[in-house]
């Protein structure tokens, strides 16, 4: 087996889901999960995948429980002969894992996020006290089947969980805002989503695919005395800006709290 998923729930199947559609054998795959109506789930949506209650040995083990249980599961992991451990939990320190394990096995910690589901994910990776460089490229490659990938030093994780770890959901309450307000100004509800949805889309690709930053995308957008000028102005009336900041920086410090 190479790679034992703990945890089937949201992130476990999400990393499942992306890299399986990015090529690995679900033969080689395998996921612990602790809930029967979950692990049915996991049964059916990816046959072939082996499904148990608790860790079996595989090259490597991935962690995707909550942070309480990061500790119990990555002892279980190490106990069975996984060899090594990414652990994508928010907060919990490289340290604490290692701590756990008891034994000097390599450890790296990740932050992804579910987009990866679609293969379209962004993950940060720093490594423990154990792990060297083969142990890098092994999380790196995982990850980079189901997104891009960057190195921190681990002190950034918290700041790295805080924007694009929880990203993903400030950027559908905005879908959500944007497909409201289309309706309240009379659109249809199927129409305004589709418009907004794709307006996110095209804009995240702009901003991913060209060299323009996103301060320039947005003066092509802002005709002088225009329509972009006005919405942007009530934007900024409602402190959006300010709220993304805020934002960002209260899921970082939960991050933080969440390591103890
Ligand atoms: N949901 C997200 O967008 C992201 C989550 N994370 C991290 O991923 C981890 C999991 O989060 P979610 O998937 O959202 O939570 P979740 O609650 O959906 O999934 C956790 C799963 O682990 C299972 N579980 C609990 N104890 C277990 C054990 N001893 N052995 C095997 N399975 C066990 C639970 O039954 C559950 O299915 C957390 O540590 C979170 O910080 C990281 C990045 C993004
Ligand atoms: O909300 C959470 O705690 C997890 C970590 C990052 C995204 N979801």
């Amino acid at each position: 087996m190479k790679l034992l998923i703990v945890g089937g729930g949201r992130m476990g199947e999400a990393l499942l889901g992306g890299i399986i559609a990015a090529g690995e054998d679900p033969a080689q795959l395998a996921v612990a999960e602790v809930s029967a109506a979950r692990r049915a789930d996991l049964q059916t949506a990816h046959p072939g995948v082996t499904v148990v209650e608790t860790p079996v040995p595989a090259d490597g083990a991935l962690l995707a429980v909550k942070p309480g249980y990061v500790a119990e599961t990555a002892r279980a992991a190490a106990d069975v002969g996984c060899e090594r451990i990414l652990s994508v939990a928010a907060g919990i320190t490289t340290s604490a894992i290692e701590a756990a394990i008891g034994r000097p096995l390599p450890v790296v910690r990740a932050m992804p996020n579910t987009p990866a589901l679609i293969g379209a994910g962004a993950a940060a990776i720093s490594p423990g006290a154990h792990a060297g460089e083969e142990d890098l490229a092994w999380a790196t490659a995982l990850l980079e089947a189901v997104g891009v990938v960057v190195r921190v030093p681990e002190a950034s994780l918290d700041a790295v969980t805080g924007l694009s770890g929880s990203g993903p959901a400030y950027v559908f309450l905005v879908a959500e805002a944007m497909a409201d307000a289309g309706v309240l100004a009379g659109l249809p509800r199927d129409i305004a989503e589709t418009l907004a949805f794709q307006t996110l889309l095209g804009s995240a690709r702009l901003l991913t695919e060209g060299d323009a930053g996103p301060a320039a995308l947005k003066a092509a957008v802002t005709s002088p005395g225009g329509t972009t000028a006005a919405g942007l102005r009530e934007l900024e009336r409602h402190s959006v800006r300010a709220a993304f900041l805020d934002a960002v920086t209260a899921a970082a410090e939960r991050s933080r709290e969440l390591g103890g």
